[in-house]
Parts: structure tokens; sequence; C-alpha cells
């Protein structure tokens, strides 16, 4: 999306700085995807340029190409055991909780791998994605194996979803960075996050699912009065 297009572009952008200032040097630093995730790289590339090293791991390869082009060295996740912090965005965020869901850009399943091993998981989002109940507005994202993807979507309506196949903009199936599909499961508010992540991380086919349940340990979210902290307790 181009700038110009995203009225909440402003928030983002105040969001992914005040999340770069979290970074020290020396750390390992998971690297999210999206148009807010993108403020913080192109932050963390003039403090780079600046002298701060760290290292950086990319969650997709559209985030890989936007450090490469700006001078960010990328490491292999394979690599390390541990990540010392990741700044991502979202797609809702729950209040009370900080339950997310994720993945409307497509990179929900190499966010999550490296989401699971960051020591802490920073989100950055405007105003607009805190709900009161995950799935008010957004349909969860799961990503599958293109083998019998139609199978695997009847079973995720048998969960109660209504589910259709991610198309990217001409129109043929999407496919994720790691050669998968993403259906999109629309199962309106979502009572039990962490039973459904559960349901659907048992159905044969699925890889993962954008449901992030306890794992964010911080949220800044940008709004008119400046960027709230939400801490998770
Ligand atoms: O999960 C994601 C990509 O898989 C993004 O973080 C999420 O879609 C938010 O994107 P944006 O900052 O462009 O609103």
């Amino acid at each position: 999306m181009r700038l110009v297009d995203d009225p909440a572009a402003n928030l983002k952008r105040e969001a992914g700085e005040q999340a770069a200032l979290l970074v020290e040097g020396g750390m390992v630093v998971g690297l999210g995807t999206g148009s807010t995730a993108a403020f913080v790289i192109a932050a963390l590339a003039r403090r780079h340029q600046e002298g701060l090293r760290f290292t950086a791991i990319a969650t997709s390869e559209r985030s890989a190409k936007q450090a490469r082009d700006l001078g960010i060295e990328l490491s292999d996740f394979g690599h390390h055991d541990a990540i010392d912090l990741t700044i991502d965005g979202a797609d809702e965020i729950e209040r009370g909780s900080l339950n997310l869901i994720k993945g409307l850009g497509g990179a929900l399943l190499r966010e999550k791998i490296v989401a699971a091993a960051s020591r802490k998981l920073v989100i950055i989002a405007d105003e607009r994605k805190m709900v009161r109940h995950l799935g008010e507005h957004t349909a969860v994202p799961v990503e599958v194996t293109p083998f019998g993807w139609e199978s695997t979507a009847r079973q995720l309506g048998v969960l109660g979803a209504r589910v259709s196949a991610r198309h990217d903009r001409v129109g043929t199936l999407f496919v994720t960075d790691g050669g998968n599909m993403i259906l999109d499961c629309n199962f309106g508010v979502i009572d039990d996050p962490a039973g459904l992540e559960r349901r659907i991380g048992e159905i044969v086919g699925v890889i993962e699912s954008g449901l992030f349940i306890q794992r964010a340990s911080l949220v800044l979210v940008a709004g008119a009065d400046g960027v709230a902290r939400y801490e998770r307790a």
C-alpha cells in the first residue's frame, strides 16, 4: 500500500519509531511484516547508519528485501536458539488479553515461528486494531498445505468458519513464502481463542493459524493522544 493511501500511516510510523528505540546494541532482533513493521525497519536502518549494531532476522521475503535495500544485513533464523526482541504488527488485538489475529499480510507462519523463539514480542499498531473480542472484524488466516486444501477447508468449516481461499491481486491462489496457501476463516466473534487455536491445529493439513495466544509481551498502540503501552500481566 502506498503511504498516501493509508490514513493511519502517521500513527503506524509513530508506533514503529517508538518500538525501534527498544533495540539495543548486540541484540538479535526479529523484523515483522506489514505496513506498520515497515516503519520499524526504516527506523532501525537509520539507527544502523548511526552506528547501532544488531543481528536481524526477517519474518518474510518482503521484510528481508526492505531491510537489505536499506543496508541491514540479515542472519539466518536457524543459526539462533533465541531472539531477544521481535517487533511486529497485528490485524486485531484483544484489549484485555493482548491475544492477536495476524496474517493478513500472509506471513503468519514465519512470524509465529520467530515469535515463539522471542524473549520479548512487541506488537505495534494504530488504535483501529484494538477490539473487545477477537474476530470482531477480521477472519483468522490459516496456512495450509496445498495438497487437498478443499478437504482441509471443509474441516475448518465444521469448526464453524466461513472459509475462503485467499487469492492475490491477479486472481490466482495466494502462495506464501513457504509455498503454502492461506484459508481465511471467518468465525465471527471468538469466545475461546486458545481452544480455537488448538482445534484448528488438530486438523491434518493445517500448518499454523494466525491466532497468537499469550505471545505478545508489550503492545504499543498509536492514537490521537500519542502511543499507549499495554503490557501482558
Ligand atoms: O500479520 C501480519 C502479516 O502477516 C501483519 O503484521 C499484519 O497483517 C498487520 O499488517 P499492517 O501493519 O500492514 O496493518
